[in-house]
């Protein structure tokens, strides 16, 4: 038997989930044998690997968060191509069966498919039925608008339903990035750097001024409390002990939400966007990750990596992780088989995701990212979202400072990959 390590990032209850299905599939065949390790967050991980390909240590597969796909595209000797691997190894392969706004993600600009399309996300509003109620407030009406939001919280507040009107997780991934996407809005030249490396950060607009500069007034009155850096893994606990109504996080924070708030219904909406801007709501955009295959591996390995690959994009694999997790149905087969199933019908707002990543087509602010050195451009984010919380720096002084540290990390990267 051929033992297949895999890296991810997988913890809690999606950890579980990817357990299940990896034992699923070294239940369904005896050739090979996929161990899958969890490294810590989505940064660690890729760290790790990296620093275990230089020591010759690295696993056959790592899962890499969508933001550092600019990094690993340009690892040209570290990486083995998905389309090539599945070519090399015989293995039936259409990309075509993923979704385009997946699948482009992902896509060199000769469009070959680089890394294997496995958890895409994008961030949603969660919001606590109960407490709305309490309120005064509509239980089955999510705000809108971010003037909903704000007046909603003040309602909550106000009553005494909950002390806090709402958290979110990742400032870089949801309030920056996709707010940009959300109302049409650059986050940098070129298409957002998906025409090429001379690209520049521009996510300093007034839209995205504005929205970070009510951020902070909203932490000063306490509407809002922050989830704290690193992908704000403190925002989901507030939510499920009722502290903060609402919550915006990606869509695969569900199988969280189902297994820990167990004493309130929760309902679900769109992002809010802010009515006075001309195009909004536009479409979000995807998180999550996908699936690299590193270099140095020998062939009965790879074998095992593209007979793996197929399983996980079966139809039932797919359709499976999609509803056990709140990750987007990434092919149309996992998304018909789950409408098939009845799921959502038996779940009403399991598919506002979906819904609302297709709202419009996509424009050239609203098709995702792709920046170098992008893993260490969000650290920057966080940063700078700190000195604002703390008073340090106001709204427009730090995105000014993101955009300019930004932009001399994306400079050296172009310099060292023309
Ligand atoms: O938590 P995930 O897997 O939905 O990913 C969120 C962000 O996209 C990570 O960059």
């Amino acid at each position: 038997q051929t033992e297949v390590q895999w890296w991810h990032a997988m913890g809690g209850e999606l950890g579980m989930k990817l357990d299940e299905m990896v034992a699923a599939y070294n239940a369904s065949q005896s050739d090979y044998k996929v161990v899958a390790s969890f490294k810590g967050t989505y940064a660690e991980t890729m760290t790790a690997a990296i620093a275990a390909f230089r020591a010759n240590e690295q696993p056959a597969i790592v899962q890499v968060f969508e933001v550092g796909t600019g990094t690993m595209m340009a690892a040209k000797g570290a990486i083995y191509p998905v389309y090539e691997l599945m070519a090399d190894m015989g293995e039936a392969f259409d990309p075509a069966a993923f979704l385009p706004s997946v699948v482009g993600y992902y896509t060199d600009t000769a469009g070959n498919l680089l890394s294997m399309p496995f958890n895409s996300s994008t961030p949603i509003l969660y919001y606590n039925k109960d407490v709305f109620e309490k309120a005064g407030l509509d239980r089955e009406t999510p705000p809108a608008t971010w003037a909903d939001v704000e007046a909603f919280s003040a309602k909550i507040m106000e009553s005494g339903a909950a002390p806090c009107g709402f958290t979110t997780g990742w400032i870089s991934w949801i309030q920056t990035e996709n707010f940009s996407a959300w109302h049409n809005q650059p986050i940098g030249t070129l298409e957002n750097g998906f025409g090429g490396l001379e690209t520049e950060l521009t996510v300093n607009g007034p839209v995205q001024q504005k929205h970070w500069e009510n951020l902070k007034k909203w932490q000063d009155s306490g509407v809002f409390q922050y989830g704290g850096p690193v992908g704000g893994n403190d925002a989901p606990p507030k939510f499920y002990a009722q502290e903060c109504a609402m919550i915006m996080n990606s869509s695969a924070g569900r199988a969280g939400v189902i297994a820990n708030a167990t004493n309130f219904e929760v309902g679900y909406g769109m992002l809010p966007y802010y009515d006075d801007v001309e195009g909004a709501p536009q479409n979000s955009i995807i998180g999550g990750a996908t699936l690299w295959v590193l270099q140095g591996k020998d062939e009965a390995q790879y074998k095992g990596v593209a007979d793996f690959f197929s399983f996980l994009a079966s139809a039932e694999v797919q359709a499976g992780w999609h509803q056990d997790t709140g990750y987007l149905p990434i092919t149309q087969a996992a998304y018909d088989l789950s409408t098939e199933q009845g799921y959502y019908t038996a779940n009403p707002g399991a598919d506002v995701s979906i819904k609302q990543m297709t709202l419009n087509a996509p424009t050239e602010n609203s098709k995702g990212l792709r920046f170098g050195s992008y893993v260490q451009i969000r650290d920057i984010i966080d940063e700078e979202f700190q000195a604002l919380l703390s008073g340090g720096k106001d709204a427009k002084t730090a995105l000014d400072a993101l955009v300019s540290r930004g932009n001399v990390l994306i400079r050296e990267f172009e310099a060292a990959n023309k």
